[in-house]
């Protein structure tokens, strides 16, 4: 496979595991410049494994990951972050004794730019309860507010590429609806790159321009949003 210039990311044949237990077996994903893909799948089947794999969180992995056309599997994870791929993890990671812009400030630290300013109108423009928490510790925040209090952290660091891992996690309609307009502005507006890693089936389709369907470590289906049968695509995350 050649690595077309459109695509942002692409992996291939990358191969992880925990100790002797394997987790992906030769998987092969590319993310093109500019669009949101989603990874789904059910339980365990390696979604956040392969995102934490894209940060250099687990070390070298087997096979290639090539970031804006450049090796980056060897790259200690803060180099990837500088490099420009920004990352909310699952389950948020707010700094809880810290306050909003305290846990932004963190997010600078990555920037690309060495940009010495956190942009704040830009990130309370998007996520105005942030202003108003502005000097709240991280931990009294609700579930939804510290999601998007990571998000913004991931954005301060100005990423071209940004990695969501369950966004949408135990996070109530309202905020999960802000979350995808903030997403779709993003791509929208400021060319930004998405691959975001996905349950919730009717967000993932509001979202996505591309799917990949994981099974095992592997994956099992693909396409464009416009392409795919949803019905089948919906079949394959069902228990
Ligand atoms: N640190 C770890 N050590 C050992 N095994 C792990 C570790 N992290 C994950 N695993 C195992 O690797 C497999 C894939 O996990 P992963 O978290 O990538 O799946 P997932 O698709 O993101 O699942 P979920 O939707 O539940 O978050 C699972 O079987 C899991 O138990």
């Amino acid at each position: 496979m050649e690595n077309s210039k459109e695509n942002t990311l692409s992996l291939q044949n990358v191969e992880v595991s925990y100790g002797e237990s394997q987790v992906l077996w030769g998987l092969d994903l590319e993310v093109k410049k500019g669009t949101i893909t989603t990874i789904m799948g059910r339980n365990g089947v390696g979604k956040s494994t392969t995102l934490k794999t894209i940060m250099g969180l687990l070390g070298e992995a087997k096979g290639s990951i090539n970031f804006e056309g450049e090796d980056i599997n060897k790259k200690q994870t803060y180099k990837r972050v500088r490099g420009g791929i920004g990352y909310v993890p699952q389950g948020r990671e707010i700094l809880p004794k810290l306050t909003v812009y305290e846990n932004l400030q963190i997010g600078l630290e990555g920037n690309i730019n060495k940009k010495a300013e956190i942009p704040e109108e830009e990130i309370y423009t998007m996520f105005p309860i942030l202003k108003e928490f502005r000097n709240r510790m991280g931990g009294n925040l609700s579930g939804g507010q510290q999601q998007q209090l990571a998000i913004a952290r991931a954005l301060c660091g100005d990423p071209t590429l940004l990695l969501l891992d369950e966004p949408t996690e135990g996070i109530q309609p309202s905020i999960i609806q802000e979350i995808g307009e903030v997403l779709k502005m993003l791509v929208r507006d400021k060319g930004m790159t998405v691959l975001l890693v996905e349950q919730k089936f009717d967000f993932a389709k509001y979202l996505t321009d591309y799917f990949y369907i994981l099974d095992r470590g592997r994956v099992i289906k693909e396409g464009a949003s416009k392409e795919i049968d949803m019905d089948e695509l919906r079949s394959y995350l069902s228990v």
